[in-house]
């Protein structure tokens, strides 16, 4: 069985003018397997990070199905998302001094965690899977009873990990998990995160702006873009022959040591509070024709296995018409030329 599997998930920020900030995205990951969530800033990775975790704010409307195992999540009252929150799907924050109360030991945020999620384990027990935990991720156990401040930026990031990891989760959330360390620790962040899913089989979704990262640590990569997912297959052969002109620009715009000029896509994403017929990349996309801005693509599969949402690659679809190029005056890139 998938350790998740999102089918069609929208989520909408209620508002005078609605948000559509996740606009129908699947997505399924499998035990053991880790899936980066890639895309600019806005198109919605947060928001679907937090709807696994029911922690989107009131007014925010979910429909579709998350499932992780055979548990729906979508529907659950605030109470039960709470109980399984933790206990089925984990979360690794950026910052994770907003997690860790100053004033509490690090032994007294596991006596708290498992107290609450694990009330059969004595209190023995409850020692035992905390220091367990901790050892996985490389702190000692004379470690135990110290404070938070007591550590460093990256030490903190593993007490939080092994905070996550205590409580045995199908799916792990880790949102942007390494943005506050340095180059360094943050490598050896990412090791540890694949250590513990290769031997305790967690899922990860590994939510992040750098492809770099995903490229190294990701079994799989989401690109997002509006709310939607432009294209999800095996990382390495995304990385290789994107099949999404969107994937391509992003890529281009990330610096690697081969880069010798940034480029960055000309204009911006849409407003997501209005409807968006077809693609919502066609404004900015080099490649655009006729049908993209006003007919879905839906998806295809390539024959690298990746999941497509493009009509490059549904070209017999289309009308002789529609698959003229897009006239430049209808492109964002003629605006800011
Ligand atoms: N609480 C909220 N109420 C209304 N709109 C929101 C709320 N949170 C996010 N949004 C909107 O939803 C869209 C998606 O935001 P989200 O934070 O999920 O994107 P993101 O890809 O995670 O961005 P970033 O990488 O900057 O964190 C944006 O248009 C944002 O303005």
């Amino acid at each position: 069985m998938s350790a998740l599997t999102v089918s069609c998930l929208r989520v909408v920020y209620a508002g005078r003018r609605p948000v559509r900030a996740v606009d129908g995205v699947s997505i399924e990951l499998q035990p053991g397997e880790s899936l980066g969530l890639v895309g600019e800033s806005g198109c919605g990775k947060s928001t679907l990070g937090k709807a696994l975790l029911g922690l989107l704010p009131d007014g925010a409307r979910m429909e579709g199905s998350v499932s992780v195992g055979d548990q729906e999540l979508v529907g659950l009252s605030p109470r039960k998302l709470r109980r399984l929150r933790g206990k089925q799907v984990g979360l690794v924050f950026q910052e994770p001094m907003t997690r860790l109360d100053p004033l509490m030991k690090v032994s007294e945020h596991f006596e708290e965690l498992l107290r609450t999620h694990e009330r059969k384990l004595s209190r023995k027990e409850r020692r035992e899977r905390a220091l367990e935990a901790l050892r996985a991720t490389g702190i000692p156990a004379s470690r135990y009873d110290q404070y938070p401040h007591e550590f460093s930026g990256g030490m903190r990031q593993r007490i939080m990990i092994a905070l996550t990891l205590v409580l045995r989760p199908a799916v792990v959330v880790a949102d942007e998990p390494t943005t506050a360390l340095d180059v360094l620790v943050e490598a050896q962040i990412l090791a540890l995160l694949a250590e513990l899913r290769r031997q305790s089989g967690t899922a990860l979704l590994l939510i992040t702006h750098n492809l770099g990262i995903v490229a190294e640590a990701c079994d799989r990569v989401a690109v997002m873009y509006a709310g939607r997912i432009m294209e999800e297959g095996p990382s390495q052969q995304v990385f290789r022959e994107p099949a999404h002109p969107y994937t391509r620009e992003l890529m281009r715009s990330t610096i690697s040591l081969s880069t010798t000029e940034l480029h960055s896509i000309p204009g911006s994403p849409p407003d997501l509070s209005e409807p968006i017929p077809g693609c919502p990349f066609a404004a900015r996309c080099p490649d655009a024709m006729r049908a993209c801005p006003v007919r879905n693509p839906g998806e295809v599969r390539t024959a690298g296995g990746q999941r497509v949402s493009c009509w490059l690659h549904r070209l017999h679809d289309l009308s002789g018409a529609e698959r003229e190029p897009l006239p430049r005056q209808e492109l964002a890139v003629a605006d800011e030329a």
